[in-house]
């Protein structure tokens, strides 16, 4: 099972510029999360930064007891082995072929034989659907290619946590498809964490197990898929609808005169160029028929029951009308109408202004 990863208060800035401040959130073992927001509200940084990359000035990245952000540098050098990265642009070396690409891990951080280090590195290139490629250069393959070259790179250290920098960046929306489906696929095959960095509004609505979205230097919510694809958080719904109306403008926030100008507009029947607006709970990506489940399911079943009385209710009834009759057996819920529909539990706390509730980004059961 892949490792659970607990953020706690991480503060970034460079210099005076913060980047984000105060961000909590765990990744559940073996479940799958995406990291939403617009370009430049630090993303990458976050994803560098759970690697000993970049130091956050506060807070602490906890991974398999190891605080990352306060260890030895032989400490993180260890802990950095669980952690497989694929990087925006797939960070592959120009001169090497791909085979020797994904050797490569292997060759500087394993005492592995040559015969073993070929086992590997041919069964990550088959996973990732590049057998027959391990001759070609990076210069001469497509930039899908490339990535999933990138991705079988990550993989030959059996990683538990998997970081993706914009996977689908520069990708059509069929290769697109393809990456989102061999994500799944890997989840399925070696149950490790994976958090996915994306501007791709069909990778989050159908990818993750969890979103979670930076907005405004602050991690506005993460929480489970059904929270935020149901979510009236007005950033939220503006970034999943690709919206020009709502609190995200062109370098980042606009003020409330420029959101009342366009409400107007909106009003006088304006179309600001977004699609209809999606929302609700779409089906989630199923590994391809012929692989094991994803064993991520279950244990986010158990834990998005245990907090389900916490969560809005249009969430709720997300998630109860996913459970199958098994399901319903075994978390003691009766037929659909029983469930979901009511309101959130009174004594559970309501969302204060920044959009969190109770349960949302306080992911993991109390441990
Ligand atoms: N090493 C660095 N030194 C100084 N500033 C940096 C450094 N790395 C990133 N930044 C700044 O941090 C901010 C966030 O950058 P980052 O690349 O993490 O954003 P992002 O959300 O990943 O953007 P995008 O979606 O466009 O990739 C930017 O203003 C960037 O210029």
């Amino acid at each position: 099972m892949g490792a659970e990863v607990v953020v706690e208060g991480l503060s970034k800035s460079f210099g005076r510029q913060p980047i984000w401040r105060d961000v909590t959130l765990t990744l559940p073992p073996g479940e799958v999360s995406v990291l939403l927001g617009p370009s430049g509200t630090g993303k990458s940084v976050f994803l560098k930064s759970m690697i000993g990359l970049l130091k956050p000035d506060k807070g602490s990245c906890t991974v398999d007891g190891t605080d990352i952000v306060r260890c030895s540098e032989r400490r993180l050098y260890d802990t950095r082995k669980l952690f497989g990265v694929l990087f925006q642009d797939g960070a592959l070396f120009g001169s090497m072929n791909l085979y020797d690409n994904v050797a490569f891990p292997l060759r500087e951080h394993t005492k592995k034989s040559e015969t073993e280090v070929r086992g590997i590195v041919l069964e990550k290139l088959d996973m990732t659907g590049l057998s027959g490629a391990e001759d070609k250069l990076p210069g001469e393959i497509s930039g899908g290619m490339r990535k999933r070259a990138g991705l079988a790179r990550a993989l030959v250290l059996d990683p538990e946590i998997i970081l993706c920098d914009e996977p689908d960046s520069g990708l059509d929306p069929v290769r697109t498809a393809y990456i989102s489906q061999l994500l799944v696929d890997l989840n399925a095959q070696i149950d490790a964490t994976i958090l996915i960095v994306t501007h791709n509004i069909n990778v989050a609505r159908t990818v993750p197990d969890n979103i979670g979205m930076l907005f405004r230097k602050e991690l506005v919510m993460f929480g489970p898929r059904e929270v935020l694809l149901t979510s009236d958080e007005p950033v939220v719904e503006q970034f999943l609808n690709g919206r020009v109306r709502g609190p995200i403008g062109m370098s980042e926030e606009k003020d409330s005169a420029q959101m009342a100008l366009e409400e107007a507009r909106a009003a006088a029947g304006h179309h600001d160029g977004s699609v209809d607006d999606v929302r609700g709970v779409v089906p989630q990506l199923q590994p391809t028929p012929g692989l094991p489940e994803r064993r991520g399911v279950r244990r986010r079943k158990d834990r998005v029951m245990s907090i389900l009385h916490t969560l809005p209710p249009e969430a709720r009834r997300g998630i109860t009308d996913s459970l199958t009759d098994e399901d319903r057996l075994r978390y003691g819920l009766g037929g659909h109408a029983d469930v979901g529909a009511g309101p959130a539990d009174p004594a559970a706390p309501t969302a204060p202004s920044n959009g969190r509730a109770a349960g949302i980004d306080a992911l993991a059961p109390p441990r």
